[in-house]
């Protein structure tokens, strides 16, 4: 199909390209980068000659990061190659890796793919892997839980933990409200606070984002509900969701209709922060 050949290393994002071909030789040699959460890719090259040679050149390597991406490349590439030919930095559009959203909890992807719906501009996967439960603070949580997740996954993802904490109880039980929702039920949860006056209450949610790589920052996004616990109401569907009641509501979560919760809830009000991070930083190369 074209008669260059060229060694293409991908390695988070990085590549090394030296094209072996006859005609352009050593002087095909280029470097750039490729940030596994843009949507562009980075060229940094010489300068080609010629119409003919520049498509046999990108021909080759398009071929070289179809093989390393996946079928991640639009069809349009070669057209805005041509358009960029003459700079000595060229810019690719081509699609991210799918994000994957690593949880164990089928309601959390649920509500996740309720609220998001398809306004986020990244494709995103959900996998069910079940990662340690961490002690600490929540963003140490968040981090350890994120890391583990993309030595897992070896590419991007997102994970979430849920913090229940109640004011009386200096904000415990926090991101130990598993255990005890498993030991106690919502019954218990609400029983627990028997003899304190203050019944009052939050829901965090922390969405933790990693591009993969070992050393890569953990970008964090938080959604924050306040409420009341309460004698249990409403459906079992959702752990806790019948003895919350958000504020300004004289419904718990899990008498709301869904659409309701997903309005206000600590989710959705995280998601709207990642949400704002991504469609901002849609297009911005990163080295
Ligand atoms: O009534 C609820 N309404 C919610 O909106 C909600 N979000 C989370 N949870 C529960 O709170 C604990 C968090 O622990 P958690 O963040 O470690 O989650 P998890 O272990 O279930 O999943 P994951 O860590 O694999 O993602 C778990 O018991 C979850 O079931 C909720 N309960
Ligand atoms: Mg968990």
């Amino acid at each position: 199909m074209c008669d260059v050949v060229g060694v293409a290393r991908w390695e988070r994002g990085v590549y090394n390209y030296t094209s072996d071909s006859p005609k352009y030789g050593s002087k095909n040699k280029s470097e750039g980068c490729y940030s596994s959460n843009s949507s562009y890719l980075c060229l940094r090259g010489p300068r080609f000659k010629c119409w003919q040679g520049l498509t046999q050149v990108f021909c080759g390597f398009t071929q070289l990061l179809q093989a390393s991406l996946g079928q991640c490349l639009p069809s349009n590439c070669f057209a805005v190659h041509h358009l960029l030919y003459d700079s000595t930095l060229y810019s690719y559009p081509v699609m991210a890796r799918p994000i994957v959203f690593v949880t164990s909890n089928i309601k959390k992807t649920e509500e996740f793919v309720a609220i998001m719906g398809k306004s986020f501009p990244h494709k995103v996967e959900s996998r069910k892997i079940n990662i340690p439960e961490y002690q600490g603070e929540i963003d140490e949580i968040c981090a350890k839980k994120c890391k583990e997740a993309a030595r897992i996954v070896k590419g991007p993802v997102l994970v979430e933990d849920t913090c229940l904490c109640f004011n009386a109880l200096g904000g415990l039980p926090g991101p130990y409200i598993k255990w005890f929702l498993e030991k106690l039920g919502p019954e218990g949860l609400y029983q627990m606070l028997t003899g304190w006056e203050d019944k009052s209450a939050y829901a965090i949610c922390t969405f933790a984002y990693s591009p993969g790589g070992e050393n890569d920052e953990v970008l964090f996004f938080r959604g924050k509900t306040e409420g009341h616990i309460v004698s249990p109401r409403g459906t079992r569907e959702f752990g806790w969701d019948p003895c919350f009641q958000p504020l300004g509501y004289d419904k718990t979560y899990a008498e709301l209709p869904k659409e309701e919760k997903n309005k206000i809830s600590h989710r959705s009000l995280a998601l709207l922060q990642l949400k704002k991070h991504f469609l901002t930083n849609e297009g911005k190369l990163s080295s």
